[in-house]
């Protein structure tokens, strides 16, 4: 009988690293000679993070929901799908930073049933930065994600930690530490770390639901506390080029309940095309070259905010960047 594929899942919060990590685990199987075979989650409607992707990995998508709820019953279907077609050595699931982790599982343990997969670790990224925020705030349905999170993982990558100090590393060390007392903690910056003792790190689902994450009494799992039902999203398709400045000025006035964006972009001002990436009030742009008709588009994440007043933004800087354009 054939081996069963092992699969890893990532989790983290909207922004805190996934895809960088997840760009590291596919060169690292690469280079052992494995065939690595991805699913990628998005909220929005474009998998952005599939440009980063090289084009010879299997991946597949499932756009526009959560795994956790909306999309929860697909998961199954392209995880077995992506096994018996692409036949990969391992599998690696990047949910969206929105998602339930343990539903998560719930999703992948199930298709280990049936689809020859055997899950072996699910792997946590906390943005350090973001995270301490969130811990000294103490409040709110995203700190209790990112503890949910961290709860129910087999390793937990500290990641961005050039973006506090000794001291408030290691106070979050104690705070993840206290969460979750069997997980180590690999401290990271842009997830450079040895991967291959992060891969070999245990995992039991069962542990993960025996700690405060709790089966329901109807026998599924549910995590203690609230889901992401507060997480919103807007899409926005652009008609025309932005001039750079303007759109960067635009990001930096953005409201606080916008703490995620990302979007691929083609600049009135420069040559090529941009994948911009917006992460607790950090922007970031990577020039790229999209194979295929992929149009200029920018998802924006956060809770309760406006997105007609974002969206007539984004209209107004559209129409401003054509009349710059126009007097020049
Ligand atoms: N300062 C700093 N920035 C980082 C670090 N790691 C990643 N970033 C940046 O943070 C942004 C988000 O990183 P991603 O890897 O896309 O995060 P993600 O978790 O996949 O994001 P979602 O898919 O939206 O959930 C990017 O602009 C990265 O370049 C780090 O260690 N330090």
């Amino acid at each position: 009988m054939a081996q069963d594929v092992p699969v890893y899942l990532l989790t983290g919060f909207l922004g805190s690293g996934k895809t960088t990590l997840l760009q590291r685990l596919v060169s690292y199987w690469q280079q052992q000679g494995l065939k690595p075979g991805v699913i990628i989650n998005e909220l929005g409607d474009v998998n952005l993070d599939g440009l980063l992707v090289e084009a010879e990995v299997p991946t597949s998508e499932l756009l526009g929901g959560c795994i956790c709820c909306t999309v929860r019953e697909d998961l199954a279907g392209e995880l077995a799908g992506l096994v018996e077609r692409d036949r990969p050595d391992v599998v690696l699931i990047e949910a969206t930073g929105a998602a339930n982790p343990i539903d998560l599982l719930d999703s992948a343990t199930e298709t280990a049933m049936y689809a020859g997969i055997e899950i072996k670790g699910l792997i946590a990224v906390a943005d350090a930065a973001h995270l301490l925020e969130m811990h000294r705030s103490r409040g709110g349905r995203t700190y209790a994600l990112m503890q949910d999170q961290i709860r129910s993982a087999s390793i937990v990558v500290l990641n961005k930690i050039d973006r506090v100090s000794e001291q408030e590393a290691e106070q979050l060390e104690q705070a993840i530490a206290g969460w979750n007392a069997y997980a180590p903690i690999v401290r990271t910056v842009r997830c450079d770390t040895d991967l291959g003792p992060l891969l070999e790190t245990g995992f039991t689902p069962e542990r993960a639901a025996d700690g405060p994450l709790r089966r329901t009494p109807g026998g599924g799992l549910n995590m203690l506390g609230s889901s992401h039902g507060h997480v919103t999203s807007y899409t926005h398709r652009f008609a025309r080029p932005v001039d750079s400045e303007k759109f960067e000025a635009m990001i930096g006035e953005l409201p606080r309940e916008i703490y995620r964006a990302k979007g691929l972009l083609t600049f009135s001002d420069t040559a090529s095309r941009f994948l911009f990436q917006y992460a607790f009030r950090e922007l970031d742009f990577i020039k790229v070259t999209p194979q295929g008709q992929l149009n200029d588009m920018a998802v924006f994440i956060g809770e309760h905010f406006s997105a007609a007043e974002l969206r007539q933004k984004l209209e107004r800087l559209e129409l401003e960047s054509e009349q710059a354009e126009v007097s020049e």
